[in-house]
């Protein structure tokens, strides 16, 4: 029996330099900063915008030493006035990151997607009777508002842990042993300029051939279902693109709708935005490209990409590139190209505003048997833009997507992206002729 997930809670980052990602998050990326777990040993700050919750953690060196032990957040963000009340301090300094493992992970890192479950007993039991991995057991933390549970089991890819927890007991708006700071009056209103409203996708990168297992990790543990990118997708292959210079292999599966045996679960919200799954891998006889890239730099499978859905991409787009916000960009003959100018502004787009920040479109194309029109056929759009990797490796990097009834990925867009990080580590290679050496060796050693 597979645990039955509720819902996405949040997704951490184990970073060096909080304040650096920190400071990323609330003025780039327009999220708030909402709650802080700040104790002598650990800092947890979580951050929201609509549903999508990141929380970021310190990550530590293996000797427990703070890597930037000269920045105090403390001195930043406000502190927390329950700290000598709540009982929890006393218990939980010990623990340096809650709701989490501390990973010692050599370098920054997306590695916990937590979820909401019904009984995390249960859960535990079930899946450690089908051999999972739990690098923390069932744990009950508690503060004047009330308990919640929870338990920490590796998953089969690389370094992705996944949290389950029961808050259903709680009362309070987040977790105990976190200071809400999001009612303080002196916090910004939410910038309706970036309407992102929920996680839509996480994106693992896995070695080549690992697609499989990985798949029915999932299902035979969480009940994910497979879920096709294209309705001509072949079962066992996967959606493929293999085109000249791309070479990737995708995998998608969801989650939560349904429980295993296909009933709906009574307490799921059904309106609850879902959170796909994709699993990408690279296929034989290429350069360069960003899948082998992030196994090479990253040392392990994990968390390449997340996916923020936006209601309306060229103004968030526009916003978080004025704040600083790096995307990767199409050449400007993407934009002008007789078909794909038509094609946008058949989209109801202007090819000029798209381009302005490398926002890409694709067009899915689909029998529609309620059209009117002789083709049957209905276009269904897909919008995104990914930005420049978001740490010091080229590693994890944000997406921003919008779905205008495509649920998928797109072809097009896949190749137009694949290019332009080709593209940008050609020109990073040439920028740094002399140092490549010494970069691998720095990269080698993970
Ligand atoms: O298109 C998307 O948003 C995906 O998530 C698919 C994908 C996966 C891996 C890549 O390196 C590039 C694109
Ligand atoms: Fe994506």
């Amino acid at each position: 029996m597979a645990a039955l997930l509720n819902r996405l809670h949040h997704i951490s980052l184990h970073v060096s330099n909080v304040e650096k990602v920190a400071s990323d998050l609330v003025s780039k990326f327009k999220f708030r900063l909402f709650a802080t777990r700040l104790t002598d040993r650990s800092r947890q700050l979580a951050f929201r915008k609509g549903a999508a919750v990141f929380i970021v953690n310190e990550r530590q060196t293996q000797s427990g030493v703070r890597l930037n032990e000269e920045l105090r957040l403390t001195d930043v963000y406000p502190r927390d006035p329950h700290r000598v009340n709540v009982g929890i301090y006393n218990q939980d300094d010990s623990m340096k990151c809650l709701y989490d493992i501390s990973p010692h992970y050599p370098l920054d890192t997306v590695s916990n997607v937590c979820f909401e479950v019904e009984d995390v007993d249960r859960s535990f039991k079930a899946l450690r009777h089908l051999g999972c991995n739990f690098v923390v057991p069932p744990t009950t933390v508690q503060d004047e508002r009330g308990p919640v549970t929870y338990s920490v089991v590796k998953s089969i890819v690389g370094n992705v842990c996944h949290t389950l927890i029961d808050r259903t007991q709680y009362k309070g708006s987040f977790l105990p042993g976190f200071y809400v700071i999001e009612n303080d009056c002196s916090l910004p209103e939410e910038d309706m300029s970036c309407p992102i409203t929920h996680f839509d996708h996480i994106t693992y990168v896995c070695p080549r051939k690992a697609t499989h297992q990985v798949m029915s990790w999932y299902e035979k543990l969480f009940g994910f279902q497979r879920f096709f990118i294209k309705s001509n997708e072949d079962v066992d292959e996967g959606f493929v693109v293999n085109h000249e210079d791309v070479g990737l292999r995708l995998t998608a599966m969801e989650y939560w709708k349904c429980s295993k045996a296909g009933i709906t679960l009574p307490s799921v919200d059904k309106k609850e935005p879902d959170c796909k799954f994709v699993i990408a891998e690279s296929l034989p006889g290429q350069g360069r490209n960003q899948v082998d890239t992030f196994l090479e730099q990253h040392g392990a499978p994990g968390i390449q990409h997340i996916g923020l859905y936006t209601n309306n991409i060229v103004s968030t787009a526009h916003v978080m590139a004025d704040a600083g916000v790096q995307f990767f960009s199409p050449p400007h003959a993407y934009y002008t190209e007789v078909g794909k100018q038509q094609e946008i502004e058949e989209a109801g787009h202007d090819p000029q505003l798209l381009a302005q920040n490398g926002i890409l479109l694709d067009t899915d194309l689909c029998q529609d048997p309620s059209s009117q029109s002789a083709s049957r056929e209905k276009k269904r759009y897909l919008l995104q833009v990914f930005t420049k990797p978001i740490f010091a490796e080229e590693t994890f990097f944000l997406e921003l997507i919008e779905r205008r009834g495509a649920t998928g990925f797109g072809e097009g867009n896949i190749r137009a992206l694949w290019r332009s990080v080709q593209a940008h580590m050609e020109n990073q290679r040439g920028d740094s002729q002399g140092e490549g050496s010494l970069k691998i060796m720095q990269t080698g050693q993970y």
